[in-house]
């Protein structure tokens, strides 16, 4: 098939490339607040009514007017009526009145103000203040917090449970999200078998297809297949071929990607697929290939584990929430001044996972290891994935790196 003429990229311009081809996907559904979780917000959400919906008392005590509490004269004030949480009054009241109320009842016009029962003293239903008051104190107006009208969160965003609180809050109870995104995930190697079984002498238990299913989940993501695809042309081709009849909306495949003898994900995409790019100027995870298979897009990582777990931080997640809609703040990047110096060679990206460190003034990233850059042990101790410039040979301490929150 035919290809890009961009077959080995930088890590800039695969990521701009994937920006550019990767779409989301279409159509939206309905769902409850409670099923809404970890989805992809599909449409902008305005506050239908205010928060709090009334002026509601925020201690025990009793509510009165900040007027007559300041006027010269007698400061005892009659109590009218006693209000609980969740009760309504409809009487109207005196301003040389005052009412007992709960924390969480509201307090009735023309009260403006809630001295704590502490600091009363209780004669014979009248009430005498012994503490300092403002108007406002202790009451939380109607609408103080949120307006009605106000805008809560927009498409693209994903939903979490602060989100999940806010909107709860409001009464707010079905959404508009995006389909959950669907994945077809596989890998490939004849030496490669299923954690549950007995592995002999050069086999291997594959742990790429259940940290990528897990890491996509936790992206929110469906992932489907799960296979162990032998290292045979047809067997890849029937695998993709089942993926395409359930209509995934996105394939991901794992090993097989060099140029080996048997390396069939490598043939079958220069056979049967449309190429973006084949390899990325990054170390490691160079062979990673973005394609188009009958329209689905397509990325094939190397089998490498280090490669898979920097492959997939540094720019697999990155097309798969472009792919379900999310595009406000999926991952977080910044730059940290490196702890200690570093040596490389030119002409690759170097990842390390890495760790943040604070003194009393900045905060710094050093490598887990230098030995094992994006090993299993480096990942499990990581806060973020730094990555080194293509062309520097040397970076001295406190320069500057480029991070990625894990
Ligand atoms: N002559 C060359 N050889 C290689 C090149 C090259 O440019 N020329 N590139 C190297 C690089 S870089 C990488 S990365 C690997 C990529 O190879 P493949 O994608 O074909 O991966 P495999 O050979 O299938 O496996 C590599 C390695 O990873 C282990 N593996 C594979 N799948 C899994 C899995 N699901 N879970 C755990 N571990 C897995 C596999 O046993 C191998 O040890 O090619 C280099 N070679
Ligand atoms: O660069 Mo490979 O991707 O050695 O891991």
């Amino acid at each position: 098939m035919n290809s890009s003429p961009l077959q080995f990229v930088s890590i800039d311009q695969a990521l701009d490339i994937i920006n550019k081809t990767i779409e989301e996907i279409d159509g939206f559904e309905t769902v409850s607040l409670e099923q809404s979780l970890n989805k992809i917000l599909a449409e902008d959400v305005y506050s239908s009514s205010d928060y709090p919906p009334f002026d509601v008392s925020l201690m025990d005590g009793y509510a009165l007017c900040a007027e007559a509490l300041f006027s010269e004269g007698e400061k005892e004030f009659a109590i009218a009526s006693e209000i609980y949480a969740g009760k309504a009054v409809s009487k109207t009241f005196d301003p040389n009145q005052c009412v007992k109320v709960a924390t969480g009842a509201a307090v009735p016009k023309p009260f403006d103000l809630v001295v704590i029962q502490e600091e009363v003293i209780l004669k014979d239903g009248r009430i005498k203040i012994k503490g300092k008051y403002n108007k406002g104190d202790n009451i939380k107006k109607a609408g103080e917090e949120i307006q009605r009208g106000q805008l809560l969160c927009c498409k693209g965003q994903k939903i979490d449970s602060r989100l999940i609180n806010l909107l709860a809050s409001l009464g707010i109870h079905q959404l508009k999200v995006k389909p959950t995104l669907r994945v077809h995930l596989f890998s490939t190697g004849e030496e490669i078998k299923p954690v549950g079984t007995t592995i002999s002498y050069g086999q291997i238990f594959d742990s790429n297809r259940i940290f990528l299913q897990n890491a996509l989940k936790e992206l929110g993501v469906c992932v489907e297949g799960g296979n162990i695809v032998q290292d045979d042309f047809d067997a890849v081709e029937n695998e993709m071929n089942k993926a395409k009849k359930s209509q995934a909306n996105l394939i991901i495949s794992t090993g097989g990607l060099s140029v080996g003898e048997k390396d069939y994900v490598a043939k079958f995409i220069d056979k049967k697929c449309w190429i973006y790019f084949k390899k990325i100027a990054i170390k490691p995870g160079r062979p990673f290939s973005f394609s188009s298979f009958e329209g689905i897009p397509f990325f094939s990582l190397p089998g490498n584990p280090p490669a898979v777990l920097v492959s997939f931080y540094a720019l697999l997640r990155e097309a798969v929430a472009k792919r379900m809609g999310w595009s406000i703040n999926p991952f977080i990047k910044f730059k940290a001044p490196i702890a200690i110096e570093m040596r490389k060679k030119a002409g690759r990206v170097e990842y390390y996972f890495g760790k943040e460190l604070y003194n009393q003034y900045q905060r710094f990233v050093e490598p887990v290891s230098l030995k094992d850059p994006a090993g299993f042990l480096s990942a499990l101790k990581a806060d973020v994935l730094l990555s080194l410039p293509s062309q520097s040979t040397f970076i001295p301490k406190d320069m500057p790196v480029d991070c990625i929150r894990l």
